[in-house]
């Protein structure tokens, strides 16, 4: 399937709804023999939430490095609201894409707070001099960024532990750290490598919502990630990766019903339906128990 990138901004510089934020073409990469990431084209809009699967080495985190600067693919290119992205990642991000690591990379020995303003360096005009000096402009910069770091640590729900050190938060604030540093960057497009790795459902669920209302803030997101719950239920659109190549992009129920997806991640579905015979000893021993007995006699498996 191939990406409508028609864009419609009617008003530049606002987040319209609809207006093509993140356009990559042909994206390649290639390490010496092995090709990582074969022609890859996406294209994700404001307003948007598109999701990147693939079974483990499908090439997800390295296209993402590819968008970030990290990475300078081989061939094709990557635009971000029309202008192409430079090969450097702290130009990327002040261009206005931001992202969040598989591998949490906090500064474990600063405050939850300083974690935040770190993100906010690409926003502060104030130079070398103005913070050896201290003068007024950077006094104000500073009361600035701290108000808005302060009001992104509430947004992701983190405002009680501002003093604490990075290193002492539970594993899934960790995570929200990291988004909240990310969104100090005021991006208009943020990518998420795995955000709800490691967390029980009740964090995953958490994030979900999180995740929606960055969304609503005009923000695109682009979230690589193996739950496949939570990509289905977050997603307007998912993209599947396999061996470096697209195989499809859709909606969630094109994807979750699409043959090829289903053999090549989801699934195969098992021949002779392994197990089935002891789920229905099971079921049948619960159904005595409760005093109605259950006819598990062959041909009585589509019960189920
Ligand atoms: N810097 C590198 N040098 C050489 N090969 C690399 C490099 N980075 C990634 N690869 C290889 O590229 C392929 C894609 O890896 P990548 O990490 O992008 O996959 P992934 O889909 O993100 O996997 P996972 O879901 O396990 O994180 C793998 O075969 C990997 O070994």
């Amino acid at each position: 399937m191939t990406t409508d990138t028609t864009t419609t901004d009617t008003f530049p510089g606002t987040p319209t709804p609809g207006r093509t934020v993140l356009d990559a073409r042909g994206v390649t990469m290639r390490f010496g023999g092995l090709t990582a990431v074969s022609g890859v084209d996406l294209t994700v809009r404001s307003g948007e939430i598109v999701g990147l699967i693939g079974p483990n080495g499908a090439g997800k985190t390295t296209f993402f490095n590819c968008l970030t600067g990290l990475y300078t693919p081989t061939e094709g290119e990557v635009r971000y609201k029309d202008k192409l992205l430079p090969p450097q990642s702290f130009k990327v991000t002040a261009a206005g894409v931001a992202r969040t690591f598989q591998n949490i990379r906090l500064f474990a020995n600063m405050t939850v707070l300083e974690n935040v303003l770190v993100g906010r360096h690409t926003r502060t005009k104030e130079g070398f001099w103005s913070a050896v000096l201290r003068g007024p402009g950077f006094h104000r910069a500073e009361a600035t960024s701290r108000a808005r770091a302060t009001e992104l640590l509430q947004f992701v729900g983190l405002s009680e532990k501002a003093d604490h050190l990075a290193r002492n938060l539970p594993y899934g604030e960790q995570r929200k750290l990291e988004i909240a540093r990310a969104l100090a960057s005021e991006p208009g497009l943020l990518l998420l490598d795995e955000p709800t790795a490691g967390m029980n459902p009740q964090e995953t669920r958490a994030t979900e919502e999180l995740v929606f209302a960055i969304r609503d803030q005009g923000i695109a997101v682009l979230v690589i990630e193996h739950d496949m719950r939570f990509i289905f239920n977050l997603c307007d659109r998912v993209a599947v990766l396999v061996q470096g190549k697209k195989l499809i992009e859709g909606d969630s129920a094109t994807v979750q019903g699409d043959e090829r997806v289903i053999a090549a991640y989801l699934g195969e579905p098992l021949e002779n339906d392994p197990g089935a015979a002891e789920a229905a000893e099971v079921e049948a021993a619960q159904a005595q128990a409760a005093g109605h007995p259950k006819d598990t006699a062959a041909g009585k498996e589509t019960d189920r």
